[in-house]
């Protein structure tokens, strides 16, 4: 069982235009669709649609259009009622596969939901084999809200509390990593940028662009006790790092039809291998396939298994890095016994390690039109594997 946990959940509306978006112009939709979104609410359908067990746990308003999305789709969710309406996310897809995306801030959260929230996961984690936190913050909560959410269900569910996924970006990332942090995530998902932005770099392109470079930044944090770290590379595929190794990752070229989700599909395919108890390098070819799987598909659409083709995916091992420690010889993070020797080493290495420097709130865009990432930051770069070089941008 896999547990998501959106904190600001979204109904994606997606416009697609038959030609270039021409800004300050009257356009004509050539269609229009809408998905229920947010990443952890991704997750969960993703994991619906090939079978697996999941429940997404998500704030908004019983009768919003979100929830009757999930419900057509046969995903089972515990909505903390709040009375408030779901944001709307707008996605506008051009022909060329280029995305661009409007995220609204999303409704307010209080103390009270969260605190709902909360229980609710400590009343149904006891037992599930992973416990995955995406997305946004919306306002209200601090900015350490998923660190502490984190801790308080260590601390109720002690060894039996799940392994711990986290893919957010900017302050919420950069807390529940700081080094007095009480849990520290067994996975992690950035991008390129989200790694520079976490480790107070600016060269988030050049991540992007050599996998080589982003697997020795993910190892910064690896060192710091994180269990592993996986970091989507848009056209350029997937690095994964764990204590034992790095591994990159790409697929053979894919027409793309939306990033939109493709991340979030990523992080569904690598939880998926984990859980099954497939080797890193597997779980990180299932992560590309998965991801650029999704990154073929309309709107916010989340592939089955069975649309994936992970045998289009090549996996290289990256090899040791100097001076990385070889800190322990672990097993896939979901198999690692909770609350054991393991995350004390982790904390250890955290603690003396110096603070993540606190990275600016905004993702930095990608240079608008570059054949490699036709998207905004939220969108491009979030998308593993497909080849987005000429033969990836077929309509
Ligand atoms: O605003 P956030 O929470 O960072 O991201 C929300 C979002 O862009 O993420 C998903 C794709 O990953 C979409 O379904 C959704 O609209």
């Amino acid at each position: 069982m896999i547990i998501t946990v959106t904190l600001n959940p979204s109904v994606d509306r997606t416009v697609d235009l038959s030609g270039p978006l021409a800004r300050g112009r009257v356009q004509r939709a050539h269609a229009t669709r809408q998905d229920p979104g947010g990443k952890g609410i991704n997750i969960s359908r993703a994991l619906a649609a090939g079978g697996a067990a999941t429940v997404a746990i998500a704030p908004g308003d019983d009768t919003d259009p979100l929830f009757a999305g999930l419900d057509a789709a046969g995903v089972r969710y515990d909505n903390v009622s709040t009375g408030a309406a779901i944001r709307t996310n707008i996605t506008v897809t051009e022909p060329d596969g280029t995305t661009t995306k409007i995220n609204e801030p999303g409704p307010a959260l209080d103390e009270g939901t969260v605190e709902r929230i909360v229980e609710r996961i400590v009343s149904r984690a006891a037992g599930a084999s992973w416990l995955v936190f995406a997305g946004s913050v919306p306002p209200g909560p601090a900015q350490d809200v998923y660190a502490v959410i984190a801790s308080r269900v260590r601390g109720a569910l002690g060894a039996a509390a799940p392994s711990y996924a986290l893919d957010t970006s900017g302050a919420p990332l950069t807390e529940a990593l700081a080094p007095g942090a009480i849990v520290l995530p067994d996975v992690i998902k950035p991008n390129g940028h989200e790694l520079a932005q976490l480790l107070g770099r600016e060269d988030g392109d050049a991540l992007e662009a050599d996998p080589r470079a982003a697997a020795d930044a993910a190892r910064i944090l690896v060192e710091r006790g994180v269990g592993a770290v996986l970091c989507t590379l848009g056209g350029h595929g997937a690095v994964l790092v764990t204590a034992d190794g790095a591994w990159h990752a790409v697929h053979e070229p894919v027409t793309v039809r939306s990033t939109v989700g493709a991340g979030d599909s990523a992080l569904t395919g690598y939880l998926v291998a984990a859980e099954r108890g497939d080797t890193p390098s597997e779980c990180l070819r299932h992560a590309v396939a998965h991801g650029s799987a999704a990154a073929a598909l309309p709107g916010t659409q989340m592939p089955s298994a069975a649309q994936t083709t992970p045998d289009a995916v090549r996996v290289t091992e990256l090899g040791p890095c100097a001076g990385f420690p070889q800190v322990s010889h672990t097993p896939p993070a979901s198999h690692t016994p909770r609350g054991t020797a393991h995350d004390a080493a982790r904390h250890r290495a955290a603690a003396t390690q110096p603070a993540v420097k606190q990275p600016a709130t905004t993702r930095p865009a990608d240079p608008p039109g570059t054949a490699s990432a036709p998207g905004p930051a939220d969108a491009a770069p979030d998308a593993p594997g497909p080849d987005r070089g000429p033969a990836g941008l077929r309509p």
